[in-house]
């Protein structure tokens, strides 16, 4: 039986308050929807998937789907009016062939793998499936009061969980239960918020078994779930993925590598992957703009751009020699600006080293600086350069080399290291 991952995308936002949908907004370099949909399109679980849009914005979908390939997106669907009515036209799109379905909120983008794998094996045993988490707050009933509002009751929190999603079920399950529903007056009076309440209003007797979530897979429905989010995308970027020898040999065989900075090492590390590689060290100061694009030009073709500065002395800004002004600030935005066109041809990525953390802060303040102003540099063209391929990424110094090469080869674009 096949499985079908269900992107609900058709939704506008309205808490968030931003003029486009919010599973439109970036985070950590590429758009909600986009991460959500490398989820989906990456597991090995999931053969096919709908994606429900916000009528008017399925081109938004369409270049995401083309631009990273994502191969298993069968249809894009204009959403309903309520989430629910989202769901019942994906149904409907999905058509009568028995099948597995798994009912995602595309503003859920840090689903785990996990999760999914998770879920695919309850439906071995069970048609209908619900992710959820344990309640950490204890939730009370609200009741009229005088005045206003009292507690009604204190609900047991042992009891109480969360709903995530996926919301899983065999697809006949689900549409019963939708026809149900939609046959019953009282359920456009009083909808469900989620599929499950759906099954379990008009389906009592099928059990939803229950998969652990986690407090990650978190819905962005306020405008401050955006800043959480994009923290905890660093965070959990912060082990990037070991891609293996064979991916490592993958992503660097044949590529050119240019390192600006003594890295002497990860060069070596490249060439054993088969990379071709250009250190340019001392004889180019990277304070000197034409001096970047006049070394790249001479290279040829060009895959991958690493920064690799000295770290700088430490001290306070009296003392701050001019060089932390010169490798932490100009360095990275000239070798970013001389980079951009080669990388532009060839989808390629850049590495920024940073100027590694700073213990006791206050002390290191042209270093601390430095280090904040290439995290944010490295988010902001992320962003900006995402819609041309190009992969922006910074790294702690003290990182080791293979940890470099990892994050080139990765995939992942916006990653700062943790605390950054
Ligand atoms: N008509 C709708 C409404 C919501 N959704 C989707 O369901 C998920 C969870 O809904 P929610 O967080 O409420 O999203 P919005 O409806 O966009 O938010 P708001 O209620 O603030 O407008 C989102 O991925 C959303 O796009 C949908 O597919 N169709
Ligand atoms: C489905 C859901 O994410 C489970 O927690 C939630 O009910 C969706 O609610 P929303 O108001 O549509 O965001």
């Amino acid at each position: 039986m096949s499985t079908v991952g269900v992107i609900l995308a058709g939704g506008v936002g309205r808490r968030v308050g931003r003029g486009t949908p919010k599973q439109l907004i970036p985070i950590a370099g590429r758009s909600i929807l986009e991460h959500t949909l490398a989820v989906f399109d990456g597991s090995p679980e999931i053969d096919e998937i709908v994606v429900l849009m916000t009528p008017g914005y399925a081109d938004q979908v369409r270049e995401i789907v083309e631009r990273r390939g994502f191969g298993k997106v069968g249809q894009i669907v204009d959403g309903g009016e309520s989430r629910t009515e989202s769901t019942w036209r994906a149904l409907r799109a999905i058509g009568h062939r028995e099948c597995d379905v798994l009912l995602h909120d595309a503003v859920r983008p840090l689903l785990e793998p996990r999760i999914i794998t998770a879920c695919v094996r309850a439906l071995q045993t069970h048609t209908a499936v619900e992710v959820a988490i344990p309640s950490s707050d204890t939730i009370l009933v609200a009741a009229p009061g005088p005045g206003g509002e009292i507690i009604g009751d204190v609900l047991d929190r042992s009891l109480l969980r969360r709903a995530q999603t996926p919301q899983c079920f065999r697809l006949s399950v689900i549409r019963e239960a939708y026809e149900r529903a939609l046959a019953d007056p009282e359920f456009e009076r009083r909808p469900a918020t989620d599929d499950c309440g759906v099954v379990l209003r008009y389906l009592p007797d099928v059990p939803i078994h229950l998969v652990p979530g986690s407090e990650r897979n978190m819905k962005v429905t306020h405008p401050d779930d955006l800043h959480l989010a994009e923290r905890l995308f660093h965070l959990a970027d912060a082990g990037v993925p070991a891609p293996g020898p064979a991916g490592r040999r993958a992503g660097l065989d044949g590529a050119t590598v240019v390192v600006f900075g003594p890295g002497r090492d990860l060069a070596l590390l490249a060439e054993q992957e088969g990379a071709r590689t250009r250190v340019f060290a001392g004889e180019v100061r990277v304070e000197d703009h034409d001096a970047v694009v006049k070394a790249l030009a001479s290279v040829g073709r060009v895959d991958h751009v690493v920064y690799a500065p000295e770290v700088p002395h430490l001290g306070g800004l009296a003392d701050a020699a001019d060089e932390t002004l010169r490798t932490g600030y100009l360095g990275p935005v000239n070798v970013a600006r001389a980079a951009h066109p080669h990388l532009r041809e060839t989808r390629g990525g850049l590495l920024i080293g940073t100027h590694g953390h700073t213990e006791g802060g206050a002390a290191h303040s042209l270093r601390s600086s430095a280090r904040a102003a290439v995290a944010d540099l490295t988010r902001a063209l992320a962003a900006e350069w995402a819609g041309e391929g190009v992969r922006v990424n910074c790294v702690d110094p003290g990182a080791p080399a293979q940890t470099w090469l990892d994050i080139l080869v990765s995939g992942l674009t916006g990653r700062v290291p943790g605390g950054a």
